[in-house]
């Protein structure tokens, strides 16, 4: 059986690969793959473990009809038409839990450095601009006892409330189409409207997958009902906030400051006005980008393959297999 992977990945990923007596190949280059010639090299194979922005369409998956599975190395599935994967019973694993950790400190980082402009001051000190200490001058916000507002407490979101109450004692209200017990137990956790949160918090963490329903959501509408006091935090997906509109709200002070580690499109253009504000700090998408970490989602996304092409269920099935023995 024959396994295709899109970048390369974790040795502990690739080793059980290897053991399991799977012939692999790994695109090394330092671009990502065309797409049409990705779905020409996919022909021959049996697997693909997609690590990367792979646009894995309806398109694509009636292209490739040799393919098993589709292991993603990720938790979000939002670039997988997951309707036509079922349709063609090909099956998609991906890798949630063991990076919820590692993504809730990118969130809590981007809250800390956005609330004292950390990355601003930073370009600054390379620029010699760092003269003198001014009582007045760069001054940022504290964030003790403040209200911590989630969109989308899962299991990222929790560890960043977990954070959030930790260190600072935050209260935490959140808005889910459900209600997160776990969390209401934990944090004493209030699920509250989209609105209320937005008026309520002094932080907005985004944590939620990027549906037809969340694409978009933190719009000029959005933005105005926030605190012109308030931070806006999105580790989720870039699709989830209005580029120009967070721009816009920033320059008016409708909001106060703002953390992405995801934006729209990836990467960010490096003239973004969004990295010479003081009081936004971006990240180039590196959540789950510890050691740690990758190495467990490899794992995971390894284990998928060899799962799927045993005809065995997945250990994390966003599509199941289908072809089970
Ligand atoms: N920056 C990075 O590197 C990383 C980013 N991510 C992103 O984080 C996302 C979340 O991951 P994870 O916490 O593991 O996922 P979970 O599924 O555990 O949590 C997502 C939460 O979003 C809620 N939700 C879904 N739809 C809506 C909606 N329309 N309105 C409000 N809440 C909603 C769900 O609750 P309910 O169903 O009750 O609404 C759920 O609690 C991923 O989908 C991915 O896009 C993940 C890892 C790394
Ligand atoms: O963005 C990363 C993911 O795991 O999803």
């Amino acid at each position: 059986m024959k396994v295709y992977i899109t970048r390369n990945i974790p040795e502990a990923g690739l080793k059980l690969l290897k053991d399991a007596g799977l012939d692999i190949a790994v695109w090394t280059e330092n671009y990502h793959q065309p797409e049409e010639e990705l779905i020409k090299v996919l022909q021959q194979y049996d697997a693909v473990l997609v690590s990367g922005p792979v646009k894995v369409d309806r398109h694509f998956l009636e292209s490739c009809r040799h393919l098993k599975i589709v292991s993603l190395m990720s938790v979000g599935y939002d670039n997988v038409d997951t309707e036509a994967a079922r349709a063609l019973g090909i099956a998609v694993g991906n890798t949630p839990g063991v990076l919820s950790g590692a993504t809730a400190d990118a969130a809590f980082l981007l809250m800390l450095a956005a609330s004292r402009k950390a990355f601003h001051m930073h370009k600054e000190i390379i620029r010699g601009n760092w003269n003198f200490w001014d009582p007045t001058a760069n001054l940022g916000l504290e964030l003790g006892g403040r209200t911590l507002g989630i969109v989308g407490l899962g299991k990222i979101g929790f560890e960043m409330a977990k954070r959030c109450v930790g260190a600072y004692d935050m209260k935490v209200i959140y808005h889910n189409r459900g209600k997160n017990e776990e969390a209401e137990k934990a944090f004493g956790a209030v699920r509250v409207s989209f609105d209320e949160l937005l008026e309520q918090s002094d932080v907005v963490s985004v944590h939620t997958a990027l549906t037809p329903e969340t694409k978009g959501l933190f719009n000029k509408n959005a933005f105005s009902k926030m605190k012109p006091s308030s931070i806006f935090i999105n580790t989720a997906r870039g699709g989830v906030h209005n580029e120009a509109d967070l721009i816009a709200a920033l320059e008016s002070g409708t909001i106060w400051g703002a953390g992405l580690d995801v934006t729209n499109p990836e990467p960010m253009a490096a003239d973004n006005p969004l990295l010479n504000m003081p009081n936004v700090a971006v990240l180039p998408h590196i959540g789950s980008a510890t050691v740690d970490t990758r190495n467990a989602m490899a794992v995971i996304a390894a284990k998928n393959v060899i799962l799927a092409l045993g005809k065995r269920p997945l250990e994390h099935a966003v599509v199941e297999n289908i072809h089970l023995a």
